[in-house]
C-alpha cells in the first residue's frame, strides 16, 4: 500500500488581480497561522506583475509562490517572455506548464511543453506540468490515449531529484462547474500513476498527481480523497483566501 503522499493544493490565478490582491495572499497566511499544522503544501501561482511582492508577503510563511508560465529560453529575444531563472529571481519555488489555456490559445504542443519544464528543472524550479483532454476527445473514448501522448511527450526524461508533478485538468471541466464522476477522476489518476511508474520507476511512486478543473469548497474533499490524487490545482475558487483555505483543509 501506497505510503500517503503529502498533499499540494496549488492556486492558479490566471489573469486576475492587481495589487489590491496581494489582501489575499494576507488572509491566506493568517488563515494558516491560526490553524497551524496543516498537511498540504500550499502553492500560489498569481499573476507575473504580482509574483515578487506575493512572495514578499508569503515569506516566513507555509506559502509558496510559483509563475504560471515561462519560456523554454534561458535568456533572449523574446519579447513579454519571462525566464525560468527570472521566475526564480522574483521569488518562485514552482512553474506551471502546459496549462491547456496556454496549448490552446499560443499552440503550444507537448515538445514545446517538455523545453519549457526542462527549462523550470534547469533553473531549480519545480515544473507543474499540465495534461487534459477536450470534451470532444473525452465522448470519442480516447482521452486515455490523449492524456498518456501529453505524458509521454510533455515530461523531461529525467527530473533528477525534484519532485514529479502532473496536473490533470479535462478542459471541458476548467472554469465550467463541471468535473467527471469519481470513478473517471480515479480511473485517469490510475492510468496516469502507471504511466509515470513504468516510465520512471520510484519517481514515479512518489510523483504529485494533482486534479483540476472545478474544484470548489462542495466538492474538494471527495475528489481529494480519491486514489492516486494527491492534491489539486485550482482555478476560481483560489482568488478568494477563505475559500482556497476551505479546499486546503480538505485534503
Ligand atoms: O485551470 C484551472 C487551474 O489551473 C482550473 O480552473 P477552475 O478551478 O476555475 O475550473
Amino acid at each position: 500500500m501506497q505510503e500517503r503522499l503529502r498533499p499540494l493544493i496549488a492556486g492558479n490565478w490566471k489573469m486576475n488581480g492587481t495589487g489590491a490582491a496581494l489582501e489575499q495572499i494576507a488572509r491566506l497566511r493568517t488563515l494558516l497561522e491560526e490553524a497551524g499544522d496543516i498537511d498540504s503544501e500550499v502553492l500560489v501561482c498569481p499573476p507575473a506583475t504580482l509574483l515578487h511582492r506575493a512572495a514578499q508577503g508569503a515569506e516566513g510563511s507555509p506559502i509558496h509562490i510559483g509563475g504560471q508560465d515561462c519560456h523554454a529560453d534561458p535568456s533572449g529575444a523574446h519579447t513579454g517572455d519571462i525566464s525560468a531563472s527570472m521566475l526564480l529571481d522574483a521569488g518562485a519555488s514552482h512553474v506551471i506548464v502546459g496549462h491547456s489555456e496556454r496549448r490552446a490559445d499560443h499552440g503550444e504542443t507537448s515538445q514545446t511543453v517538455r523545453a519549457k519544464a526542462e527549462a523550470a528543472l534547469a533553473a531549480g524550479l519545480v515544473p507543474i506540468i499540465c495534461v487534459g483532454e477536450t470534451e470532444a476527445e473525452r465522448l470519442a473514448g480516447t482521452a486515455n490515449q490523449v492524456v498518456g501522448d501529453q505524458i509521454d511527450f510533455s515530461l523531461p526524461d529525467t527530473f533528477g531529484e525534484t519532485t514529479i508533478i502532473v496536473a490533470y485538468e479535462p478542459v471541458w471541466a476548467i472554469g465550467t462547474g463541471r468535473t467527471p464522476t469519481i470513478e473517471d477522476i480515479a480511473q485517469m489518476h490510475a492510468h496516469m500513476r502507471a504511466l509515470l511508474v513504468a516510465h520512471f520507476g520510484g519517481a514515479g511512486e512518489t510523483a504529485l498527481l494533482l486534479y483540476g478543473g472545478s474544484v470548489k469548497p462542495s466538492n474538494a474533499e471527495e475528489i481529494l480523497r480519491t486514489a492516486n490524487v494527491n492534491g489539486a490545482l485550482v482555478g476560481g475558487a483560489s482568488l478568494l483566501a477563505d475559500d482556497f483555505f476551505s479546499i486546503i483543509v480538505a485534503a
